[in-house]
Order: C-alpha cells, then sequence, then structure tokens
C-alpha cells in the first residue's frame, strides 16, 4: 500500500482554490472554484487517500503480462498462444518503469502535472515552483477579461511569451530566437489589456491586427519556472501565452512533476491484440500508455520476426494527414508505404506516435498551416507561435521498441534526428532506410523546407 496525499490538499492543489490570494472578485473566485476558505492545517492532517500498489497486486491490473515481441514464427507452437494473441514465449521480461521505491513520488507528482495541464485548458491559474521561487500563469487562450480582473489583484500581471514568439514582436534578438521556447517577460503596459494580450499570443491574426505597443521586454525572473510554464502550454496544445506574477503559496507544482508526466520511461504495454489490415491480415496491434499522460502509443506488428531486426517506421500522428488524405504533408502516403515496406521484407514494426503536428498538437498545428497560407514556411509557423522546430521526444519510441524486445533495428526516415535520438536512447540503427514519396504540388514546399532547413535527406 502506499500513501498518496490528503484528499483535501489533493482537491485544493489545482486551481489554487482557497489559498486566500487577497481580496479577489467574489462572483469569479466563486466560478473558478477558488473562493473556499482556506483549511486549518489541522483539518486536513488525518485524511488520506490509499492506493494499493499494482505490484501488491500481482502485476498490472488485470492486464496480461507483457511479453515482448521477439523470436521466431512457431516456436513453442501457436497451440501455446493465447487466443488470436502472437505470443513468443521465454523471452527477456519487459523492464519495469521505474524502481519500487520512486514510484510514490513519481506517480503523485506526475498526477499533480496532469491537473495543472487541465487547468490550464480550462482558464484557471497554475503556481509553478522553480529553484529561486514560484510564479503563477494564467493562460491568455483560455482566459478573459473577468479572469484577468482577478488575476491582476494587487499589481497588473506581466505577460509571458516564448522567444521565438518575441522576436516576431521585435521583443527578443535573433540569438535568443535561437531558442524559440525559452522564455521572455513583457511588462504590462497600461494598454495592454485582454484584447491586446490576446493579439500578442497568437500570431495568426498579425496581419489583420496591428499591435499596439511599444512593448518592452525585462528580465525573466524564475526562468525555470517560466521555461516550465511554456513546455505545459505545449503539452496542454495551447499557444504559449500568458500572464504571470510571482506566487508565494507552498502548493506550486514542482518542475519535476512535468518530468514525470512526460517520463517515457513509464510507458508499459496496455493492451494487445490481432488486428487484420490492408496490408497484412496477420498483424497485431499494441498499445502503451503511462499512467498519467493523455496520449496512447501503438505499435503495430507486421509479419513475422525473421531474425533479422525488424523494419521500423516511426510515424507521428497527423490527423489531416492520415485520416483526412491531407496533401500538404508527406504523412499518409508515408504511413501506407511504410506497412507496404515492411510485408514486403518479412516482418516490421510500426510505431504510431501520438505527436501531432510534431510534438505541438493539432490545434497549434492548424494555426501553423494558417501561418503557411500568410507565406511562412514550417520551420517559421512553428517559431512565430513559440514552439521548437520539432517539438517531439523520440525517447516514447526507444521505449516501446525495449518494450517490444526489439534493440536493434532498420530505420525507414529521411530524418537524421530520428536515428540520433534512437541511438541516444540505447536502440541499434544497423541502417537507415530512405522514405522519400513523389511531391504534389500542395507540399512541394513543404518537402523542400525540410531538406534545405531541418536537415531531412531528401
Ligand atoms: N507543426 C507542424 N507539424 C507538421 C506540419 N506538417 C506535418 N506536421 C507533422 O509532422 C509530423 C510528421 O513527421 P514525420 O513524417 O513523422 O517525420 P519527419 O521528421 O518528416 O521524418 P521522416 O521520418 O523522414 O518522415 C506529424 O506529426 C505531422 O502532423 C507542419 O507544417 N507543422
Ligand atoms: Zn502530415
Amino acid at each position: 500500500m502506499r500513501r498518496v496525499e490528503p484528499q483535501a490538499a489533493a482537491r485544493r492543489r489545482q486551481p489554487h482554490a482557497g489559498r486566500g490570494r487577497g481580496a479577489g472578485t467574489p462572483a469569479i473566485g466563486e466560478r473558478l472554484g477558488r473562493s473556499r476558505p482556506p483549511l486549518r492545517p489541522a483539518a486536513r492532517a488525518p485524511l488520506y487517500l490509499v492506493e494499493l500498489s499494482r505490484e501488491g497486486l500481482g502485476g498490472v491490473g488485470s492486464r496480461p503480462a507483457a511479453r515482448p515481441y521477439v523470436g521466431e514464427r512457431g516456436r513453442g507452437g501457436d497451440r501455446d498462444r493465447a487466443p488470436g494473441v502472437r505470443g513468443l514465449p521465454e523471452l527477456a521480461e519487459a523492464e519495469r518503469p521505474h524502481p519500487a521505491d520512486d514510484r510514490v513520488h513519481a506517480v503523485s507528482d506526475a498526477r499533480a502535472a496532469a491537473r495543472a495541464i487541465d487547468a490550464l485548458r480550462r482558464g484557471w491559474p497554475v503556481a509553478i515552483a522553480g529553484v529561486d521561487g514560484a510564479i503563477e500563469v494564467l493562460a491568455i487562450e483560455s482566459g478573459d477579461a473577468n479572469r484577468l480582473a482577478a488575476f491582476d489583484v494587487g499589481e497588473p500581471a506581466d505577460v509571458l511569451l516564448s522567444a521565438g514568439r518575441a522576436a516576431t514582436l521585435k521583443l527578443a534578438n535573433q540569438a535568443d530566437a535561437a531558442v524559440p521556447d525559452a522564455p521572455v517577460r513583457i511588462a504590462r503596459a497600461p494598454w495592454l489589456d485582454f484584447a491586446a494580450a490576446t493579439a500578442l499570443a497568437d500570431p495568426q491574426f498579425d496581419l489583420a491586427t496591428p499591435l499596439k505597443g511599444p512593448f518592452r521586454a525585462v528580465p525573466v525572473d524564475r526562468a525555470d519556472a517560466a521555461a516550465a510554464a511554456l513546455r505545459l502550454a505545449r503539452i496542454a496544445g495551447i499557444l504559449p501565452a500568458f500572464f504571470v506574477r510571482w506566487y508565494e503559496g507552498t502548493d506550486a507544482l514542482p518542475i519535476a512533476a512535468i518530468d514525470a508526466h512526460e517520463d517515457a520511461g513509464r510507458l508499459a504495454i496496455a493492451a494487445r491484440a490481432r488486428l487484420p489490415v490492408a496490408e497484412a491480415e496477420d498483424a497485431e496491434i499494441v498499445a502503451f500508455r503511462t499512467p498519467e499522460a493523455a496520449g496512447e502509443h501503438v505499435a503495430l506488428l507486421i509479419g513475422q520476426p525473421t531474425g533479422a531486426p525488424p523494419l521500423v517506421r516511426l510515424h507521428s500522428e497527423c490527423l489531416t494527414g492520415d485520416a483526412l488524405g491531407s496533401l500538404k504533408c508527406d504523412c499518409g502516403p508515408q504511413l501506407q508505404a511504410a506497412l507496404r515496406a515492411m510485408r514486403a521484407d518479412g516482418w516490421g514494426i510500426l510505431l504510431y506516435l501520438r505527436q501531432e503536428g510534431r510534438g505541438i498538437g493539432l490545434v497549434n498545428k492548424l494555426r501553423a498551416y494558417a501561418l503557411q497560407d500568410q507565406g511562412f514556411d514550417t520551420v517559421d509557423a512553428n517559431t512565430r507561435l513559440g514552439f521548437a522546430i520539432d517539438a517531439r521526444d523520440f525517447g516514447v519510441a526507444a521505449r516501446m521498441l525495449k518494450l517490444l524486445g526489439q534493440t536493434r533495428i532498420r530505420l525507414l526516415t529521411n530524418n537524421p534526428e530520428k536515428v540520433a535520438s534512437l541511438e541516444a536512447a540505447g536502440i541499434a540503427v544497423a541502417e537507415r532506410v530512405p522514405h522519400k514519396l513523389p511531391p504534389n504540388p500542395h507540399n512541394e514546399r513543404y518537402l523542400a523546407t525540410k531538406r534545405d532547413r531541418t536537415g531531412h535527406q531528401l
């Protein structure tokens, strides 16, 4: 058994309900669930939420133990397999996500991060603790003028943007913009009301909405917490732009909680089943998830192990390309071509990674598309929004391959970064297999940008 946290504290932590930050507007505080009076410490002490350890119950819930996908066809005989599932016996046990003694803190912290992400999307303030102190942020995208009025209590909150966005506003120099997701703080001028801040946050409307000004960048104090806030925005799929103030409470989210939330090492196999697909009737699907993060990744296993390293494709989710047949990118054709190549090769593994829009999420990718409609290329569009050019973590793919028992692969890609990231995470890439498809008039520029600006071998 493990003790997680007092129920009252768990309820109170996000949004910072009842922490008594002074005279907020009662109606708004009520609506945001923030007006509950603080509980006296004595009232919190005895109540604890208790969870049974999964290990103690013998395995992860009622799931079958993960069986790695290695070995040879028919070894042990088909009759030994669970019905409908490609089972390959006597193989290395899947790695455990964490040593048991790490788990209590990692789990509660990572859940606190999940609550903070949810709060950001709802327009609730979130406090984040750095080494030099904490900040509190209100996302501009999900906030409104009333929430800002409540947030501004005492003195007006400044604005927190990313360097990529600040550079487009001429508030950061090129050197700063080299790290587009680094934090930049803008002093709150009297005219910087909610509407003006919205225009600052979203570059899509720069051409249509001339910005007021001048704006003045000020030194970013508590920079680690500010950078963490921008990171949380990316995970939440919102614009990396906030109102920001110092926070003196003790219940701020530690940055380590965000690390735990994103920790690929916490991925485990959640389910597996047969999935006949057009390219391979004997395919098997394996789903992976962590206890906290929302995205579930899947592997599609094609053909039967031949003893040679499998042909692997890391495919990042692209709703527009994969499901809607978008011609703006090459994702849909690449996905299908990868499955065909695996079938031709004998066996392979497609990793379908929930990293839509190179990790910035669907809505932000569509904003990037709107910027491309205005003439910016795929790299500049990401930067102007305030994101890294590529925000993906390929450690996720490395972890999935290890859980499938594969540490030596042949990789279908034109992207040297995928090779380097997998190698750095302990996967030997025996061969990079080019994965080029003919351009169309709509994706020609996109592919040229990948070749010229992001090092793709096209
Ligand atoms: N932010 C952003 N994401 C895009 C854009 N176009 C496509 N994507 C996303 O880019 C990802 C596709 O990249 P991949 O094909 O996996 O990888 P790659 O870096 O091109 O490398 P390859 O293995 O050579 O194909 C998907 O998540 C798409 O949603 C764009 O203009 N902006
Ligand atoms: Zn795509």
